[in-house]
């Protein structure tokens, strides 16, 4: 199964802000980084035919997503930006109104249907808990288990872990992965860290044009053997290439950046996904 993109273009008041995408998606957890604006939330709101396109064509599982656009709903999940529920609306209720929409007029499919989902996510406890009682991380979580009803092969989520504590983001990412196995998870996000843990693949988008498409690990070895570390004793900060951060180390302030060629006395090291982002966007962070 694939999501296969052929010169998509989207066009809003004579801007392209999607400009001749092409990609294809496999089974497993693709990611789509970009930053803000880059055009990831049109992207998926087009594959999932709530926004039409300018130009180019789209099949999601062998559906063409303009001619078929019902067919392609059935099989799709979708947990976008912003979601959010009636507060004053428990769990369970707000599973089963849900489940009505997507079709199931069977009270006892429903009840299993919510049991199935609510289980696969960690919230079955939580069922009988007002939408206003849950923490970020359960809404989130509530998100995913209705993405998941009637078991869809694909599923899109956009910027999932945005404003989740650090322990609901990990626990969110680890849900991801365990329920990609065997379905088209497409994550959108403009956090690096997100798609270094969970996608093999991805695309980077920057103003709505491919800036890469491939895997991980050959786009974090564009940078291997060009990221240094370099110490500093005062507030003097050397010029170099391509600035990434600094630490503080207590005595010194070790710079870390990316260049051909290093400064004296820098430290090679392990090149990151953030680094590899950084050289391929060209986008200097300020320091
Ligand atoms: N309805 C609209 N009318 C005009 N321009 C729009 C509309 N929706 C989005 N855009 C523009 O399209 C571009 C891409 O927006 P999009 O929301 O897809 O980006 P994004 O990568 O998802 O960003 P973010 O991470 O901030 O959500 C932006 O320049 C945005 O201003």
């Amino acid at each position: 199964m694939e999501i296969k993109i052929k010169n998509l273009t989207k066009i809003y008041k004579n801007i392209k802000v999607l400009d001749n995408v092409s990609l294809e998606i496999h089974n497993g957890v693709f990611g789509l980084l970009g930053e803000n604006g880059a055009g990831k939330t049109t992207l998926m709101e087009i594959i999932s035919t709530l926004l039409p396109f300018d130009d180019g064509e789209i099949e999601v599982a062998g559906l063409n997503v303009k001619k078929e656009p019902l067919k392609v709903c059935e099989i799709l999940g979708y947990l976008p930006q912003k979601f959010d529920f009636f507060p004053k609306v428990t769990l369970e209720e707000s599973f089963d109104y849900l489940c009505k929409l997507k079709g199931m007029n069977n009270s006892e499919s429903r009840k299993q249907e919510i049991n199935l989902r609510l289980q696969e996510v960690g919230l079955l406890s939580e069922q009988k808990k007002y939408i206003q009682e849950l923490s970020g991380g359960m809404k989130q979580r509530f998100g995913i288990a209705q993405a998941l009803i009637g078991n869809p092969k694909i599923i899109l989520i956009d910027e999932p872990t945005v404003g989740l504590d650090p322990h609901e983001r990990i626990s969110f990412r680890n849900l991801i992965t365990r329920i990609s196995r065997d379905k088209i998870i497409l994550l959108s996000t403009h956090i690096v860290q997100d798609i270094a843990s969970t996608c093999k693949n991805l695309m980077v988008l920057q103003k709505g044009k491919v800036n890469y498409f491939g895997s991980t690990i050959d786009l974090i070895n564009k940078v291997r053997g060009k990221v240094w570390l370099y110490n500093i004793l005062d507030d003097e900060i050397p010029h170099v290439d391509l600035f990434v951060s600094l630490q503080d180390k207590g005595s010194s302030i070790e710079i870390r950046y990316i260049a051909d060629n290093p400064l004296q006395g820098s430290i090679s090291t392990e090149p990151t996904l953030e680094d590899a982002y950084i050289y391929i966007n060209r986008k200097e962070l300020t320091v």
